[in-house]
């Protein structure tokens, strides 16, 4: 399985126009490789889909913040959903304008309140009464006016992985939404807060549109309320979340998708908007990595190579499946073998995939992680002092390293050891 921005050429896997083998020569091993023609495509698709309605596509920063997805985005008019400061001054960075700016997350600081609203972003997504009454004090002191949404807990089941759901009850996300009446009615009481929208995120990675559909049902209903209680509810913020194939997954289709909101929330007359991450730039991604050894076990066979859970912790994490292919084409006749594909960390959980059918693999040989653009070197650690991989960014034939890899040098020169210790 590749994608038209992945595939084999002469024999190798390729980058669009660019060879793995000649990258991961100029590199080194582990790198990141993001596709500009897939993130582009990607962008196109969820942008067409959408057509004709009022709606604004915020890139959820937190798949993938290099600053040169960000800029490649902002070029073709996304917004960004933010979740901190730094990823806010990542995006204004990257070119997305402050006006298509949203700032999401249970947890914004005072001082987060304070530079969102100094830069004038779009609306601030609140979570909590502390918060909002937090956020009061910031707007009031700095003679200003938050446009909020209040983000609702719709207690839907996203029926996603558990460690990526967010819309249940249980879950630390939102303002229950059976309660979200009176929220609003508070926050309108508040100076400085002007409640202006209705925001909800059920979770992430998707494959089936009814949880959406309820979440979404659940919200248009609560948005004739808030109007009826006297709220000038202007916007919806639907959130993230749409599913990318990594394996089998039964995805639905962007116009499916867009279909489904636009039935929705098609006559409220609300300005909509979207916070897709993974959807844009989840398949424009892949890690190279490079086999270390092959290691005969008494019960397994395991193919070791130079990436771990530190450069891609998804399977160690939510036991996520991403297809590994071999960077020289196979030989469809070749036989294969079931194999554990493991990285170096010192944990029993930095296992990639545990007997994965693979053609004859063997020290040096590339190998590459499918869909790794979302959620990968955005979760990245240097655990086992092991530095942050490359990203490079291929257009055509072209190549840039987007970020490099930092030298052990410069990890141990962000640390110091006190004085005292070296008597
Ligand atoms: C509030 C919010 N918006 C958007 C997203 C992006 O989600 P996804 O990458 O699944 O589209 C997330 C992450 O789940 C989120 O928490
Ligand atoms: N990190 C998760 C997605 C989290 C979405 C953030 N709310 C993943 O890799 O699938």
């Amino acid at each position: 399985m590749t994608s038209p921005y992945f595939t084999y050429q002469d024999g190798v896997l390729h980058a669009e126009g660019v060879a793995l083998p000649d990258l991961a020569a100029t590199v080194g091993t582990p790198f990141y490789c993001y596709s500009t023609a897939a993130l582009e495509a990607n962008y196109r698709a969820f942008a067409d889909a959408f057509e004709g309605s009022d709606t604004g596509i915020c890139y959820a920063l937190k798949a993938n913040s290099n600053l040169a997805v960000i800029r490649t985005l902002a070029k073709l008019g996304a917004g960004a959903d933010v979740v901190s400061e730094g990823e806010m001054r990542r995006a204004l960075a990257g070119g997305i304008p402050a006006d298509r700016i949203v700032f999401s997350g249970v947890g914004k600081t005072r001082e987060e309140m304070r530079s969102a609203l100094e830069s004038g972003i779009f609306q601030l997504n609140v979570e909590s009464i502390p918060e909002l009454e937090a956020l009061s004090q910031v707007a009031s002191s700095l003679d200003r006016t938050a446009a909020i949404a209040i983000r609702v807990n719709p207690d839907v089941d996203a029926k996603t992985h558990a460690k990526i759901a967010t819309g249940k009850k249980e879950n630390k996300f939102g303002i229950d939404i059976d309660h979200a009446r009176q929220t609003y009615a508070r926050a309108a009481a508040l100076p400085g807060i002007k409640p202006v929208a209705v925001a909800v995120h059920i979770g992430s990675q998707l494959t089936s549109l009814e949880p959406f559909r309820a979440a979404f049902e659940r919200v248009v209903e609560l948005v004739h309320a808030l109007r009826e209680d006297g709220h000038d509810i202007q916007r919806l913020d639907l959130g993230g979340g749409l599913g990318i194939l990594y394996r089998d997954e039964d995805v639905p289709s962007l116009d499916a998708y867009a279909g489904m909101v636009r039935s929705i929330t098609g006559n409220l007359g609300c300005h909509v908007t979207l916070e897709p991450g993974r959807a844009l730039v989840g398949n424009a991604g892949i890690l190279v990595s490079k086999v270390i050894y092959r290691k005969t076990g008494v019960h397994r066979e395991f193919l070791i190579v130079d990436a771990a859970m530190n450069d891609l912790i998804r399977p160690s994490l939510y036991d996520a499946w991403h297809t590994i292919l071999p960077v020289a084409e196979e030989d469809q006749d070749a036989p294969r073998t079931r194999i554990d594909v493991v990285g170096p960390v010192c944990e029993s959980g930095d296992t990639f995939a545990v007997q994965r059918v693979l053609p004859h693999l063997d020290q040096d040989d590339l190998v590459a992680f499918l869909s790794a653009g979302a959620y990968g070197a955005v979760m990245s650690s240097t655990y086992n002092t092991r530095p942050l991989v490359p990203e490079v960014l291929v257009s055509g034939s072209d190549h840039a390293v987007v970020r490099r890899r930092p030298t052990v040098e410069e990890m141990l020169a962000a640390e110091q050891v006190p004085a005292w210790l070296e008597k």
